[in-house]
């Protein structure tokens, strides 16, 4: 569904990524790991288009998408969740939940262009609360919230980045449930840049580690000695 292959980028002159290859295959879940500063967020941009490559390709659903621009991504099916959430505080939950629904507008049907029920079966807090401003809404919630606003135009691969950041352990759970669900029910690949094992070992089936811009390991989790990678992504 998704190859990266031997990407190299940065920031002006400051090369971050060397020679980056990974595949996410349709409806699977991967991790990528490592620690902080390593990359793993330029290798998300690498793949919504926010970055120009110096060298290598981006193929999706077997199109070279590499020059193609971040609003093309998103309307062949590649949803984002970013860190920090980007969430819009000044409107409702529905409002912003409509707002996922125009960033993919073109992808869907114009009759299709609705949020669909199965966002607020997942998550079903946020139709309670969908007259609510966002920004009242706890961490939690908001990062429900923005899970929820990349599903509502239905992605066919979905990049997250750091979900778990400043969560409680009690929503980490309901957000591992849900990563679970949106992929084994939905069918959505998932591309998840995380620094909680514990919670990357409940819901994916393969894993990266960086280090220092490269891959620098990876396999099937249920495979993989847990310590082994603790100490590769441990500071
Ligand atoms: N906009 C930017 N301009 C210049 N350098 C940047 C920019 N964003 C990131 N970098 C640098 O690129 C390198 C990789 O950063 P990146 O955010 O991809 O790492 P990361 O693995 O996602 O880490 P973290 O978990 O801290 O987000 C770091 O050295 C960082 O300082």
């Amino acid at each position: 569904m998704l190859e990266v292959l031997d990407v190299e980028t940065g920031y002006g002159d400051g090369q971050v990524l060397w020679g980056v290859s990974l595949a996410v295959d349709r409806a699977e879940a991967v991790a990528l790991l490592g620690r902080n500063g390593v990359g793993k967020t330029t290798l998300l941009k690498t793949v919504l288009g926010h970055l120009p490559l110096k060298s290598g390709r981006v193929v999706y659903r077997g199109r070279d998408i590499t020059r193609l621009a971040p609003h093309h991504r998103a309307r062949l099916g590649i949803g984002y969740v970013p860190q920090g959430r980007g969430i819009f505080p000044f409107l409702t939950v529905e409002e912003n939940l409509k707002t996922g629904l125009a960033a993919l507008a073109g992808r869907l049907h114009p009759r299709a262009q609705r949020i669909p029920e199965a966002v607020f079966e997942l998550f079903p807090i946020l139709w309670e609360l969908r007259a609510k401003r966002a920004g009242a809404l706890s961490g939690g919630q908001q990062q429900q919230l923005a899970i929820a606003r990349a599903l509502v135009g239905l992605p066919d691969l979905l990049l997250l980045d750091e979900p778990t950041e400043g969560i409680q352990p009690s929503v980490v759970e309901k957000i591992q449930e849900a990563l679970l669900w949106i992929r084994s029910e939905l069918r959505i690949a998932l591309l998840v840049v995380e620094q909680n094992l514990d919670f990357v070992w409940g819901f994916a089936q393969r894993f990266y580690v960086m280090d220092r811009g490269q891959v620098v390991m990876g396999g099937k989790v249920r495979e993989a000695n847990p310590e082994t990678v603790a100490q590769m992504v441990s500071l």
